[in-house]
């Protein structure tokens, strides 16, 4: 079988650790070669790096391991760039959330003012990103994580409409994770069928291969206990605030009876909720949790392993989400038509939805990338919910293209988790201060 060679860019991320154990533990299904992490944060990355490079010693010796800060080293001769940057590190993600916050706004990382703030520090560093790949390796696919990707997705398909990149979410795997184990299966057994934005869809469907439908036991599920499980399915995501947003997926059903809902459709459905009974602490968001919990854990696992010389007892673990990427890779590789809930222009997978509109559906995933499977048309309702969502998506992008204030102002105005055009200009000149080192200027 070919072994693949693979560039991490966002080395130093908290997911780097994860996704290696991951791709080490399916090297019979995707073998390796060569494995670099790139991050331009030298410091951060080597921490991660210095250990991995003995994890991997350990284990997968004859994999060719090294980290950099160099482009041209870091991207010269591989197959795929896995990219999750975070562009202005959890030190912006913390001002994202605490400066809608402190206007009685929804402060959340991908979500609302924090996501749009958040979308316009990464386009650039995407773009940059892609273009370095191009350069050093043009059959190079990018597999992309990096948030927000409603945003991040519609800046490529206008800024590089031909690039081979795949903005990528693990939402979807991970709640059918969470279904699955309600009806008793695994993901594997299951198809779906879901439309949406990325962070803003609904299942409309969820088949074993026996074409038996589930929808109805697990939206019976659902309608009590949200998708709260009784089984730990993801060692990251059992924090205090990630399992009240799985429980609210109870009243999300309850404004669509008949589809099973993203979880982050709570930040546009119950943002009053979100921000003043959930207990949205304008002191301490989701980044304080992150730097305290996952960040603490992964760096002090990295040092341990360091100080001692060898990971036998203090194991990194695998990083759950991570197998959607090795599938996607594989699909892309080896040409596995795998049916996979992707990021696309919609081109009438949705047939009543704007053809130009970057949308989530299922797909099938070939040596081409992906090709959307038609969902039909869709209720008014979400129509009218996504249409709202997707133009904040797109003026944040003609905004930063344009480096227009006007249009930043009419997205922030038309998220549905800001309440007037006055709150919305208060929140944008604060995100304006916070990030002058990041975005262009806005005239
Ligand atoms: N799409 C999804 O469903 C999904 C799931 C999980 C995580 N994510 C995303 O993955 C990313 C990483 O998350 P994290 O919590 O581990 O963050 P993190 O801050 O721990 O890691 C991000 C890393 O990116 C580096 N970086 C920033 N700009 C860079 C650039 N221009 N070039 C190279 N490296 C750069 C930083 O130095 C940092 O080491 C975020 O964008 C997060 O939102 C997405
Ligand atoms: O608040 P964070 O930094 O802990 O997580 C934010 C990310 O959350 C989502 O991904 C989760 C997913 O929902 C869960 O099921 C599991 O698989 O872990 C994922 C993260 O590893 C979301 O899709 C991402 O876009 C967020 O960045
Ligand atoms: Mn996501």
């Amino acid at each position: 079988m070919k072994k693949f060679s693979i560039v991490i860019a966002g080395g130093g991320s908290t997911y780097t650790p994860g996704i290696v154990m991951m791709l080490l533990d399916n090297l019979d299904r995707f073998p390796i070669k060569t494995l670099k992490l790139y991050d331009n944060d030298e410091e951060r990355q080597a921490a991660l790096g210095k250990a991995l490079d003995i994890v991997l010693k350990e284990k997968a010796p004859d994999i060719e391991f090294s980290y950099t800060t160099d482009p041209e080293e870091a991207f010269t001769n591989v197959d795929f760039c896995f990219a999750h940057i975070r562009t202005g590190k959890y030190k912006m993600r913390e001002l994202d959330e605490k400066i809608p916050l402190k206007h009685g706004v929804v402060g959340q990382e991908t979500c609302g003012p924090g996501g749009i703030a958040y979308g316009l520090r990464s386009i650039g560093d995407i773009i940059e990103l892609i273009d370095i790949m191009e350069k050093y390796s043009p059959d190079c696919w990018m597999l992309n994580y990096s948030n927000p990707a409603a945003i991040v997705a519609e800046a490529c398909r206008i800024l590089r409409p031909n690039s081979r990149v795949l903005n990528i979410c693990d939402m979807p795997v991970g709640t059918l994770r969470r279904m699955s184990q309600i009806i008793g299966k695994t993901p594997e057994d299951l198809d779906v069928r879901y439309f949406g934005l990325n962070h803003f869809g609904w299942w409309t469907s969820v088949k074993d291969k026996e074409g038996h439908e589930y929808l109805p036991e697990i939206r019976d599920y659902v309608s009590k206990h949200g998708y709260l499980t009784q089984i730990e399915v993801d060692t990251q995501h059992m924090d205090q605030s990630w399992q009240e947003t799985h429980k609210k997926a109870k009243d999300l059903l309850a404004v669509e009876p008949r589809f099973l809902p993203n979880t982050y459709l709570k930040y546009y459905l119950y943002p009053d909720y979100v921000v003043k009974v959930e207990g949205s602490d304008p002191d301490y968001t989701r980044a304080n949790e992150v730097m305290d919990g996952r960040e603490k854990e992964v760096f002090s696992a990295a040092k341990t392993i360091v100080e001692k010389g060898t990971s036998e007892g203090s194991e990194f673990s695998i990083g759950s989400h991570a197998t959607f990427i090795v599938d996607l890779a594989r699909a892309i590789a080896f040409n596995t038509h795998e049916r996979m809930v992707m990021i696309v222009e919609n081109n009438g997978a949705i047939a009543n939805f704007d053809d130009n509109a970057v949308v989530e559906v299922p797909c099938i995933v070939s040596s081409d990338g992906p090709e959307p499977l038609s969902q039909g048309n869709i209720p008014e309702f979400e129509r009218a919910l996504m249409y709202q969502q997707v133009t904040v998506e797109k003026l944040a992008v003609q905004a930063y293209i344009e480096g227009s204030y006007q249009k930043l102002w009419q997205a922030l105005i038309l998220s549905k988790t800001i309440p007037s055009a006055k709150v919305a200009k208060e929140i944008l000149d604060d995100l304006i201060e916070a990030n002058k080192e990041y975005w262009p200027e806005l005239t």
